[in-house]
């Protein structure tokens, strides 16, 4: 399902002229990168691409180095296990196979076709811009990436698709004024490479031709889509930024939708403390003067269930943490306590994130919401549903009197559901009866039928999902 938005989503991009920026976290995805771009049948479909010299160039290079003669003597990268690729010598060729001598030492043998040659001449600190490499295949590039990183390069260019390590650290002078200022109407590939220059040149583009450009952010988990994002975000506000009037201007709201989104879709993985769990289409729009005059966000396919199942050492939503480290007042009027008190919270043992106040993002997340314009009416509301979400997990269900029914557990249980039912301003009564009760509309009659405990508990999950899900769409 994933796939078939992404791919709606991949022609309206081809339609409006996409400009590439790739994120990569890990040596699969670029494995990945190099299959979709350089797979003949794929540039083939991709017309766009086709079109593109650069992109051809770079095909005809992979070509070439996948199928450059290896003879004894020669510097050959070698395919291995721990480190994805190892550096050797050919010693010996028999047939199809060939032996290698490799630079920690060991002696390999490998398919001749599994081999490939090892650019010598390559610059030391790497190349900023992989078409300018002998041989474009894949241990030719992350070679070049690795290089680039290990000096703190983290962005290099292949053709006009910029490809960004994450840094796993904060580097600021990469992001100040004075680098927005730099990259500001330079041209493409002049500085170092750099996400600003792909926004500026998507920017240019648009004002220059009057059509509308896209920026596609793409890489695993982690590996640093969301970081790029606001980057582009911050360089694209700063680029159509009004002088600040009075009040809020268009481009800090948008800057300010990032924390509130983040809040509501973003949790804990193994992976990512601040892994967004839903797919996002941002769209600034700019008036002819280049300034922005407007922006709307598309979400996509928030993953519901972690709503109810969660486990360690991940997180739920930031959202639930948030709200029950509010001030006192907030916290006793949605009648919340501790995370560990909750089910949708305590099947992990993790409930609290290093470096991160949950009390101070609850009134960060507060500020973006009223910069972003959501009313304090509103706000009210969107905790009042976060708060009843938790208190509907804890209610739990016992059998009842009848054959296969249900009914809360005790009067813990009696407690959350009379607190969930205020919280959602509904009928307490109807509330377990649309727990507890299962309603089954034939053509000839409405059949009412009792659900066991257990159906009881998947009902209810049911209803925590789909209210969670809705109110992420809001
Ligand atoms: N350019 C960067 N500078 C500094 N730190 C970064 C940068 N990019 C990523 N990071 C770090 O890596 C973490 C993960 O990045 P990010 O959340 O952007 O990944 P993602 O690709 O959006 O992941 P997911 O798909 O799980 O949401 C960030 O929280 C941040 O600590």
């Amino acid at each position: 399902m994933f796939k078939i938005a992404w791919e709606q989503e991949w022609n309206s991009f081809m339609k409006k002229r996409a400009i590439y920026c790739l994120v990569v976290g890990k040596a699969d995805i670029y494995r990945n990168f190099l299959f979709f771009f350089f797979d003949p049948e794929q540039v083939s479909d991709r017309n766009c691409i086709n079109e593109n010299q650069e992109c051809e160039t770079q095909y005809a290079n992979f070509v070439k180095g996948s199928t450059e003669n290896i003879i004894v003597g020669s510097e050959v990268w070698v395919e291995d296990q721990e480190l994805a690729w190892l550096h050797g010598t050919v010693s010996k060729i028999t047939g199809q196979d060939a032996e290698i001598e490799t630079s920690n030492g060991k002696k390999v043998t490998a398919k001749l076709s599994k081999i490939y040659p090892k650019d010598m001449e390559a610059p030391a600190g790497g190349v900023d811009d992989m078409t300018k490499l002998s041989y474009l295949h894949e241990p030719g590039v992350l070679e070049n990436l690795k290089t680039r990183y290990e000096l703190n390069e983290i962005y290099t260019y292949t053709g006009n698709i910029l490809i960004a390590i994450n840094p796993f650290q904060r580097l600021p002078h990469l992001y100040d004024g004075h680098m927005m200022q730099q990259y500001k109407g330079a041209p493409f590939g002049e500085l170092s490479p750099h996400v600003f220059a792909v926004a500026d040149v998507a920017y240019r583009a648009m004002i220059n031709e009057g059509k509308s450009n896209s920026i596609l952010v793409s890489g695993e988990s982690g590996a640093g889509k969301t970081e790029t994002t606001k980057m582009l975000m911050r360089y694209l506000a700063f680029l159509g930024g009004r002088a600040a009037t009075e009040g809020r201007t268009v481009e800090q709201q948008v800057l300010e939708s990032n924390p509130v989104l983040e809040a509501f879709g973003n949790a804990k993985t193994v992976r990512n403390n601040n892994s967004s769990r839903f797919g996002k289409f941002v769209e600034i729009q700019f008036d002819k003067h280049g300034r922005i005059s407007g922006a709307a966000i598309r979400t996509y396919l928030l993953e519901r269930s972690r709503v109810c199942q969660v486990s360690s050492p991940e997180r739920n939503y930031h959202c639930f943490y948030l709200l029950c480290a509010a001030p006192q007042e907030e916290v006793e009027k949605y009648k919340l306590g501790s995370p560990k008190s909750f089910h949708y919270l305590n099947q992990s043992t993790c409930f609290e994130l290093v470096g991160v106040s949950d009390a101070h993002d609850y009134l960060a997340t507060r500020r973006a919401m009223d910069i972003v314009g959501i009313s304090a009416k509103e706000q009210e509301a969107i905790f009042r549903v976060v708060a009843a979400v938790l208190h509907l997990g804890n209610i739990d269900f016992t059998k009842g009197k009848e054959v296969d029914s249900s009914v809360p557990k005790d009067d813990q249980a009696k407690f959350h559901l009379k607190t969930t039912a205020e919280l959602l301003m509904c009928d307490p009564v109807g509330l377990e009866d649309a727990l507890c009760k299962r309603v089954m509309i034939t053509p000839e009659e409405v059949i009412k039928r009792s659900l066991d405990p257990q159906s009881a508990v998947i009902s209810r999950d049911g209803l925590a999902k789909t209210i969670y899900s809705r109110l992420f769409d809001w």
